[in-house]
């Protein structure tokens, strides 16, 4: 019973934040008062870049997940210049900015948002998606601190190989900087990005140029320094996501079963900030 939808529905409230083709606002359904965050994408934007078959997959992709830890596309409509995405609302806003503000993360929430998106992440690709773009831009907390994943506009279904140059170099496995065919696997890279980069606060490449970021992606030139104190069990599983050949990557189920996630992570995927 798919309801037809109209902005005439919401009210529409403070704007949330802004992605590459939209912007995100918090608005309330009137009749429900229930709480939504209202994503406006403009139809110009999106065919000037040619990226209506992109947007129609993020939204056939995301109404068809279901899982605590990806946020829910309740449903869309569009006027004659804009698109409007109904998504959950997630009270806690964005991973990232937690990040900055406490400049790095406990083992215990490191492991905890690590262990979440590995369900997640085996969630999708189980549904044959692969996100692709993880990003602690992308991670939302709900008002429980639960991590949600956001942003579905660069996943694709797993049967096309075609590859587009996408997400920001930071998180980019070597595959996908050397264009070859990529698979889920680049999920798994990406979890090791993040895990360092919650555990020491920056992520495990960065450099002053997008040439250098490159050249110790595809050297995987991996370094902890010394401060923060990082437990070895924490860089034994980093080290063994953020591996070249992403045949040897640690697997989804694996990553659930390290030492460091069995001992760190909260079993709710909730903890105190
Ligand atoms: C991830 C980017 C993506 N975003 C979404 O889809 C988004 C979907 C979605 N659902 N709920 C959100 N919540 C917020 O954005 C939010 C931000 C700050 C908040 N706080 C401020 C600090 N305060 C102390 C607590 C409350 C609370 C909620 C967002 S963002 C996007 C993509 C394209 C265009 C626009 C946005």
């Amino acid at each position: 019973s798919k309801r037809q939808w109209s902005l005439a529905d919401f009210d529409v409230g403070k704007p949330l934040g802004k992605g590459k083709f939209g912007r995100v606002y918090l608005a309330r359904e009137i009749k429900s008062k229930y709480i939504v965050a209202l994503k406006v994408i403009f139809k110009e934007q999106i065919e000037k870049y040619g990226l209506q078959h992109q947007l129609r997959r993020e939204m056939e992709i995301q109404t068809a997940l279901r899982h605590p830890n990806v946020l829910r596309l309740h449903g869309w409509f569009h006027d004659d210049e804009r698109i409007f995405l109904i998504l959950e609302y997630a009270h806690g806003g964005e991973l990232y900015r937690e990040l900055r503000k406490l400049g790095h993360l406990s083992e215990t929430q490191a492991a905890t948002y690590i262990h979440s998106l590995t369900k997640a992440l085996a969630y999708c690709h189980d549904k044959h998606v692969i996100h692709r773009d993880i990003k602690p831009e992308n991670l939302l907390l709900d008002h429980e601190g639960r991590l949600k994943i956001a942003d579905f506009g660069w996943s694709v279904q797993s049967r096309s190989k075609r590859h587009t140059m996408c997400g920001t170099l930071d998180y980019l496995a070597p595959e996908m900087v050397e264009k070859k065919a990529h698979d889920y696997s680049v999920d798994n890279w990406t979890l090791g990005i993040l895990c360092y980069e919650f555990l020491y606060g920056v992520p495990p490449f960065e450099a002053e140029s997008q040439k250098d970021t490159f050249k110790r992606i595809l050297k995987v030139d991996l370094t902890f320094p010394s401060t923060p104190d990082v437990s070895a069990e924490a860089k034994d599983l980093i080290s063994r996501l953020l591996v070249k050949d992403s045949s040897k990557r640690l697997s989804l189920q694996k990553i659930m079963e390290h030492p460091w996630i069995v001992k760190n992570a909260k079993p709710m995927g909730i903890c105190p900030t």
